[in-house]
């Protein structure tokens, strides 16, 4: 074999490698490549999320030409470099395709293709959600100052309120955030400020809307303050809803009910239209924060494509809707207050999984959606530490490294300051909470902890195991805490119980749906009870007679539908959670979200996901539903997949894992807990 055809060979590989990530890119991305050269490529594992960094990225490729632009998506296996000629892209085609590249301590093989438009690109990877559209510099300088002005703050009546997160002032029609509606017969004696007539009149030219709109609430947002996500009523408001911003930019987060999240950022004096799917069945909000990460200009390459911090100032919106009198007839009856209960009700429950990859889909859409969807809500039920728990971590040395897998909203992570901790959950949104608490937190499956073996002096998994759907992948969740676990260290795990009556004690989980039974008015601290359930305050006595009705029993192999605070009749089921304060509108009073529980409550919606992810799309999504409560109001129902251990089954599950023995085992209000050892 001469040198000839081994190049060949080795070139065909390449060739092949190639191919292979292009159709990856086009399968998983939507990037479409293009065998014809162009002045753009698209470099397969040259991305931030391979661990690649800008400048070594950059340096890579600027020998080969000069280069436009280098884009690199946060957290994508990919990066695209656009040269000044195409002669440029040709050379790194040539040169870099197949070659390894050194980052760090990253060792990548890149493979790069040609491909048309990176800017098209760049715009499909962070589409706006259907039916938005931004117009930037739709109002001047002096128009801005003009409608800045026009707004009274000083005078207080219903139409202007001091929210706890912002202020508003309505005109036209007050909407009322007690039943995210308007009085449509009592409008207001103010109607929309005159200044606000050639920006109308713009909009209606211009083909943004086309009717006059004729109520307008503002929203004035100091550095900090923010609104929860929230879809504008549907019965309240037509279909075009119109904000400008003006003072200050701010990013605006939506999201889909399927969990897709998209920031887009508001310019000052920007205006921003929401029409059809993004008024209807996205939800729309601010993050209360000092600073959003917005793209940032580098001039080195000229491109949006890094990103950096904006210190928020005061933003004042003008939001112009029209109202509706007739009831919403959208295309999205899910989340539509107007087509209530025309969605099905229980959604049909999936089946207990037979093999690891329907596993991880139950567990994707039971347990990691749901959590990413309810952690807001989650977080305020989870504030007190279960003293059992606490005892725990008391009795550790000082200075043990001590990691949480399935932290949660972090509860445990302050509780023993002298501990070095640190905690992982699998959902995003609670670890996002748990930084903003300033703990150590990462995101990570609890199957595979990228943590060093034998890192730990301890371990603690509270309230996770029971998440995972099949034994193996139980077994697997406690080998994993093991192995993370120094020779000596201890673990401990609690897992919910099957038995909810234990030596004649009924758990508080149980004892709670009594107290409803007879009246008495829940506490709101559910978590002290059980670790799953929702507000009990939430209910209504009609409303749990719905439930149960609603519960289906196992039928055709299917998961049945817990009734909550009830005793299991099923070892794997769903636990409903019915997601409370959520507003089909961007307010609540002072008992919802806003907690005015003395305590702190870091977690407004800190969460990058918002809790009011609720309802199923057009096509239902099984994991959750609506469930109407009396009041015309509905609360988005969400379910939970747990598999709820029977006596000693969690012991049985940690003597097939070797080299460990159990030191104790207990339950503690309607959980199974065990303190192993490693040896
Ligand atoms: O501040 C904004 O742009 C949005 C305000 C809003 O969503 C509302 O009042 O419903
Ligand atoms: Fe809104
Ligand atoms: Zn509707």
């Amino acid at each position: 074999m001469n040198a000839a055809t081994r190049r060949t060979k080795g070139d065909k590989k390449v060739l092949k490698k190639q191919q292979k990530a292009s159709h990856t890119l086009l399968k998983h991305e939507g990037i479409c490549t293009t065998s014809q050269p162009t002045k753009s490529l698209v470099v397969a594992n040259g991305g931030l999320g391979n661990g690649v960094s800008r400048e070594d990225l950059f340096s890579a490729v600027n020998q080969f030409g000069d280069v436009e632009s280098l884009l690199m998506p946060p957290q994508k296996p990919y990066a695209f470099v656009t040269y000044r000629f195409e002669d440029g892209a040709r050379k790194a085609h040539a040169q870099l395709n197949g070659k390894k590249l050194q980052s760090g301590e990253n060792s990548v093989t890149l493979y790069l293709s040609y491909v048309d438009s990176v800017k098209h690109r760049e715009e499909a990877l962070v589409g706006f959600p259907e039916g938005l559209t931004l117009v930037e510099d739709f109002v001047s300088l002096e128009e801005e100052a003009l409608l800045l002005a026009a707004v009274d703050w000083s005078m207080s009546n219903e139409a202007q309120k001091a929210l706890k997160h912002r202020r508003v002032k309505h005109y036209g029609f007050e909407f009322r955030y007690d039943n995210n509606n308007v009085d449509k017969d009592k409008p207001l004696p103010a109607g929309l400020p005159d200044e606000c007539l050639p920006v109308l009149q713009r909009c209606l030219q211009d083909g943004l809307t086309n009717v006059l709109p004729d109520q307008l609430t503002v929203n004035q947002y100091e550095s900090g303050q923010g609104i929860p996500p929230h879809v504008d009523t549907h019965s309240a408001f037509e279909d075009t809803i119109l904000s400008l911003s003006l003072g200050a930019k701010a990013v605006m987060e939506f999201r889909h009910p399927d969990g897709r999240a998209i920031p887009v950022v508001l310019p000052e004096r920007s205006l921003l239209v929401m029409k059809g799917e993004s008024r209807y069945l996205w939800t729309h909000g601010i993050t209360p924060r000092k600073f959003d990460l917005v793209p940032a200009c580098e001039p080195d390459v000229g491109s949006n494509s890094g990103l950096t911090l904006s210190k928020r100032g005061t933003r004042t919106s003008f939001t112009f809707r029209k109202i509706r009198y007739e009831p919403c007839c959208c295309a999205f009856p899910s989340a539509c207050d107007s087509q209530e209960g025309t969605s099905p009700y229980p959604p049909s429950p999936p089946s207990l999984p037979c093999c690891h990859a329907d596993a991880t889909l139950l567990e994707e859409e039971y347990v990691h959606r749901v959590y990413d969807a309810i952690a807001s809500h989650f977080s305020r039920t989870r504030h007190t530490p279960w003293p059992h728990v606490c005892h725990f971590l008391s009795s550790l040395p000082p200075g043990s490294v001590l990691v949480d897998v399935g932290c949660g909203n972090g509860k445990y992570l302050g509780v023993n300051p002298q501990l070095i901790t640190v905690g992982c959950d699998r959902s995003s949104a609670l670890v996002q909470i748990c930084a903003e608490r300033g703990f150590q937190v990462f995101v990570s499956d609890a199957l595979s902890v990228p943590l060093r073996t034998a890192s730990c002096d301890a371990c603690i998994s509270i309230a996770v195991i029971h998440h995972f759907s099949t034994l193996e992948r139980r077994l697997a969740a406690v080998r994993e805490l093991v192995r993370l676990l120094k020779p000596g260290g201890q673990a401990l795990i609690y897992v919910w119980a099957y038995e909810q009556e234990y030596n004649k004690q009924k758990s508080k989980y149980l004892k709670d749906h009594d107290k409803q039974h007879n009246g008495e008015k829940s506490k709101d601290t559910p978590e002290e009870s059980q670790e799953s359930h929702e507000e009990p305050s939430v209910f209504t006595t009609s409303h749990v007679e719905r439930d149960v009705k609603d519960t289906s029993e196992m039928t055709e192999g299917r998961l049945s539908v817990h009734t909550n605070r009830t005793a299991f009749n099923s070892q794997d089921l769903l636990v409903p959670w019915h997601l409370k304060g959520r507003k089909t509108h961007g307010e609540e009073e002072s008992s919802g979200r806003f907690s005015s529980r003395g305590e702190p409550n870091p977690d407004f919606d800190s969460s990058m996901s918002s809790d009011t992810t609720h309802s199923p799309d057009s096509k239902p999504s099984p994991s959750d539903n609506m469930c109407q409560i009396p009041g015309g109001s509905s609360v988005p129902v969400f379910h939970r997949y747990y598999h709820v251990f029977q006596q000693g089954e969690l012991e049985q599950l940690c003597t097939q894992v070797t080299g460990i023995k159990v030191q104790t085992s207990y339950h503690d209000q309607g959980n199974w807990c065990v303190v192993l050892q490693k040896e």
